[in-house]
């Protein structure tokens, strides 16, 4: 289990390697990892050898209490640096180099006179990037909710009605569902596929357009995220042939997934593809990521990642095509890494063009 006790375990022997005594942790997504803390923008954990503490204010002084197995001292800075200091003096502390304001380090600066302060980047979130069982069983709710909300929504998604429209539809069912959308969702339509993050406009879908529709369900703190590219009408040869070299690119790619396969390998898989469809540059950013408490984390299926897929992680295999003054396509999946291969968690149906 990676749950908050086991990642301090694990996360205490990051901080060995990176030759550092404590962790200031900022980042919300890592304070709610290492806590439990749901409300993890108004937190801090400070991790030493001998423990770990959760700082935040009266607010959540009786919601710390139902959430988090830490201990946790209530009050605002320069209080919260005042209660840490004694234990940290003489030290060196690491702090969270890709969250931590300037002015959040100088205040630590002042508090801390006696500290070493270093650095850090990615470390808890490297830990996060494989994920516990009940993690997946939260992200598999929040993908299958997700899947209902979008087969309920695919029948409007048709001419004369608006982009907003559709993504109305997908954020008020989520809402009422005791979730809400995990990011601002993409609808693009026509010649606006050929916006990657096309959110939707006022534009009315016509007879004849591809629709792009990205989307994906934030529960309990997790996220899912699915792209499916539905046809309206009958688009041109010319978009077809797109979709096609996209779904190729895509089922290859999710073919690929298992454990111990290099992510950027992955890339190059689907990217082979594309290119071989005239359609490389066309394929504007990285093949997936990492999904969780961020839509957006560890791995990243990137020609430059380094990382190496393990069980238990949780991706996106999410290439896309996308041509200026056409328009666009994006086929995207959200699976888990199992022991043998993957299971793929997002079940709307990919369609035939
Ligand atoms: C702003 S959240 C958008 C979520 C969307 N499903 C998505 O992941 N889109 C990808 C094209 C993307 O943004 N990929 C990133 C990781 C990239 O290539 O840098």
């Amino acid at each position: 289990m990676t749950g908050p006790e086991n990642r301090l375990d694990a996360l205490r022997d990051e901080l060995t390697r990176a030759g550092v005594d404590a962790l200031w942790v900022s980042d919300p997504a890592n304070v709610r990892a290492l806590s439990g803390f749901t409300s993890p923008a108004d937190g801090k954990v400070l991790v030493t050898r001998q423990g770990a503490t959760l700082y935040t204010d009266a607010r959540y002084t009786v919601q710390v209490e139902q959430e988090s197995p830490l201990p946790a001292f209530i009050a605002r800075p320069p209080a919260t640096y005042d209660h840490a200091a004694p234990g940290l003096e003489g030290l060196r502390v690491g702090f969270e180099a890709d969250s931590l304001t300037v002015a959040g380090l100088e205040d630590l600066q002042a508090a801390w006179p006696g500290v070493t302060l270093v650095p850090l980047r990615g470390v808890v979130q490297g830990l996060r990037a494989v994920k516990s069982p009940e993690e997946i069983r939260q992200i598999r709710a929040a993908q299958a909710l997700a899947d209902r909300v979008f087969g309920e929504v695919r029948p409007l998604i048709r001419a004369g009605v608006t982009e907003q429209d559709v993504a109305y539809e997908i954020e008020s069912r989520l809402l009422r569902a005791g979730a809400e959308s995990a990011f601002g969702i993409i609808v693009a339509s026509g010649p606006r596929g050929a916006l990657p993050h096309g959110h939707a406009s006022g534009r009315v879908i016509e007879d004849g357009d591809l629709v792009t529709v990205d989307m994906g369900a934030r529960l309990d703190g997790y996220h899912s995220d699915m792209t499916r590219t539905v046809a309206v009408g009958n688009p041109s040869e010319e978009l077809r042939r797109i979709y096609r070299a996209v779904r190729e690119a895509e089922g290859a790619a999710v073919a690929a997934v298992k454990p111990g396969v290099r992510a950027a390998d992955l890339d190059a898989v689907a990217r082979g593809i594309l290119t071989a469809h005239g359609l490389g540059e066309a394929f504007a950013h990285s093949l997936g990521h990492g999904v969780g408490l961020e839509v957006h984390e560890r791995p990243g299926l990137r020609s430059t990642s380094e990382d190496v897929l393990e069980p238990g992680m949780i991706v996106t295999i999410e290439p896309g095509a996308y041509v200026p003054g056409l328009g666009g396509v994006r086929i995207e999946d959200l699976l888990l890494v199992t022991e043998d291969g993957h299971e793929v968690l997002s079940r709307s149906p990919i369609e035939e063009l």
